[in-house]
Formats: C-alpha cells, structure tokens, sequence
C-alpha cells in the first residue's frame, strides 16, 4: 500500500466531499436528479415563505450577473399580474436552476436552494433517513432511484469513517469544506450508514466563505479555525482546488477515487496522491 506521510506541522485535515469522501455517482445520480425532477414542485408548495423569496432574490441577483454568458436564463420580479405571471416567474426559476446544474454551477444561490429542497425532502418523508446512503426516494411521483448493494453510489467511500475516527483519536482536528451548503453537508454526514456521524467533525464551511478555486478562501478557513495555512491538510478530488489551497500554503493530496475525473500526467507527477484515506499516516499516531 503506498503511504503518503503526513507533515508533523498539520493539526487540521480539510476534507472536499464530491469526489473525495463522497462518490461522484451519488451526487450526479441520486442527489442532483432529485433537484431536477422536484424543484417546480418546491417552488409552487413553499413560494409564500420567506425562506423560499430569500433562495429566489438571491438566484434572482446571480442570473443578473450571469446575464453575459451563453444561454444564461434571466429570473423577472414577480409582479402582482395574476396567477399567469406567477406561473411564468417560477418557470424561469426552474429553467435557471436546470441551466446551473447542467453547467455544474457552484454558486451559492444554487447551493442555498438545493440545501433547502433537501432539508423539505427529509421533513416530508420523501427520503428515508436510514437509507439515505443508497436511496433517495420521493412518493411525488418521482421514480425511485436505488443503487444496488456495493456500487458506487453510497453516501461514503468505506474507508472515510474509520479514518475520520482514526485522525481524531490521534489528536487531529477535521473539517468539511464543499461547494455543497453546510445545510446539506450536516444532512448527508447526519444520515450515514453508521448514523449520525457529524460528531466526527469540528466544522463545515462551503462557499459562502469563498469559492474553493480561490486562495482567500483557505486562509479565511484558517483564520476562521484559529490556526496557520501550513496547519492544514486539505484532500480534494479538483486540481484546480488544490492549487488555490497551495498557493495559500495549505498541504494538499489529490484523492483519486473510481469514477472521478482524471488526472493529466503533469498533475499525476506534480501532486501527492491518494486513493483512499487510510493510505495518509499520521507521525502521531504511530
Ligand atoms: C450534500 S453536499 C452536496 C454536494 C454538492 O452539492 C456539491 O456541489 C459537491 O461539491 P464538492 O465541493 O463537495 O466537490
Ligand atoms: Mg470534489
């Protein structure tokens, strides 16, 4: 098994979650269908609660600084013309909403929306929390989606809790920092197939510090966490994440995991790479 020796300097591991604790397949297959096929749904059930105007206004303000790339699709205020102009309104929503995704947008106001639909899918009992990991399942009419036993589309890569435990029993500190909104991390770590497991972890932080492709971002976690860059060690399963996380004097590996993006020869020579946590070793621990 390769070894990927952890500085004796790091006292906090910074995990990504698409990709790295997480696989991709879960997300882009079980997770992002859901937002698809309910989101006209949510918006029609929750348009009159303040939550609901506050994720639109917020989508809203992003379509208008998103009004100069290709096929942006605007968001008009909703005026007091009639159930007609409301209908027209809300289809906008729902066609900015599929347009982001379809590009894989990170923004906030995607993530915020996303987050609360989720929330509303496990409040209504539209997903079973104690399977959450292989099942997403919604009684509006939404087919079931279930992944069969030992594929890729858990909730958790099998080797990330036992690490998790592993690291903090030696002393380490571990947060979460993804695209997705602490919202929807606290939901997926709350439903795991060992449980509620988001006693494991210190903190979570998603974009609403900064984007994960931007330096400022890692030494606003650090300053946030009350440590030094050079404290942390960050995986993620994006290049151009650990670049941004470097430059601002992060630790970072690269975790290849099956049905992640590859990785070009330069980036394979370049960073330290891991295919599973248990790979890291920790000085302390030893
Ligand atoms: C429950 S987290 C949802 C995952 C998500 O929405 C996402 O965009 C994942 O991005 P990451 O930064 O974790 O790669
Ligand atoms: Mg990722």
């Amino acid at each position: 098994m390769v070894v990927l020796s952890v500085p004796a300097e790091v006292t906090v591991i910074l995990l990504d979650i698409e990709g790295t604790t997480t696989p991709i397949a879960f997300v882009k297959d079980i997770l992002f269908p859901y937002i698809k096929e309910n989101v006209k749904e949510y918006l029609q059930t929750h348009w009159e609660e303040e939550e609901c105007q506050e994720d639109v206004s917020l989508l809203r303000k992003q379509a208008e600084e998103d009004s100069h790339l290709d096929g942006a699709v605007p968001i008009p205020a909703a005026s007091e013309n009639g159930a007609d102009d409301l209908q027209r309104v809300i289809q906008a929503v729902v066609d900015n909403v599929c347009w982001q995704m379809s590009l894989d947008r990170k923004t906030t106001a995607l993530k915020q929306l996303q987050g609360h639909m989720w929330r509303a899918a496990f409040t209504a009992g539209h997903v079973k929390a104690d399977n959450f990991h292989r099942r997403f399942e919604s009684c509006c009419g939404v087919p079931e989606i279930t992944a069969a036993e030992g594929d890729s589309q858990v909730g958790f890569f099998e080797d990330v809790v036992p690490a998790v435990r592993k690291w903090r029993e030696a002393g380490m500190k571990v947060y979460i920092y993804s695209s997705g909104s602490v919202e929807a991390q606290k939901l997926l770590f709350g439903h795991s197939t060992e449980g509620d497991i988001l006693e494991l972890f210190d903190g979570h932080f998603d974009t609403k510090i900064g984007h994960k492709v931007e330096s400022e971002s890692y030494r606003k976690i650090a300053n946030s966490i009350g440590c030094s860059t050079s404290n942390i060690l960050f995986l993620t399963d994006v290049t151009l994440e650990a670049s941004a996380a470097e430059e601002a004097d992060v630790h970072v590996a690269v975790v290849v995991r099956p049905g992640n993006a590859g990785l070009t020869d330069d980036e394979k020579t370049y960073y330290s790479l891991i295919t599973s946590f248990s790979e890291l070793y920790l000085p302390s621990s030893a």
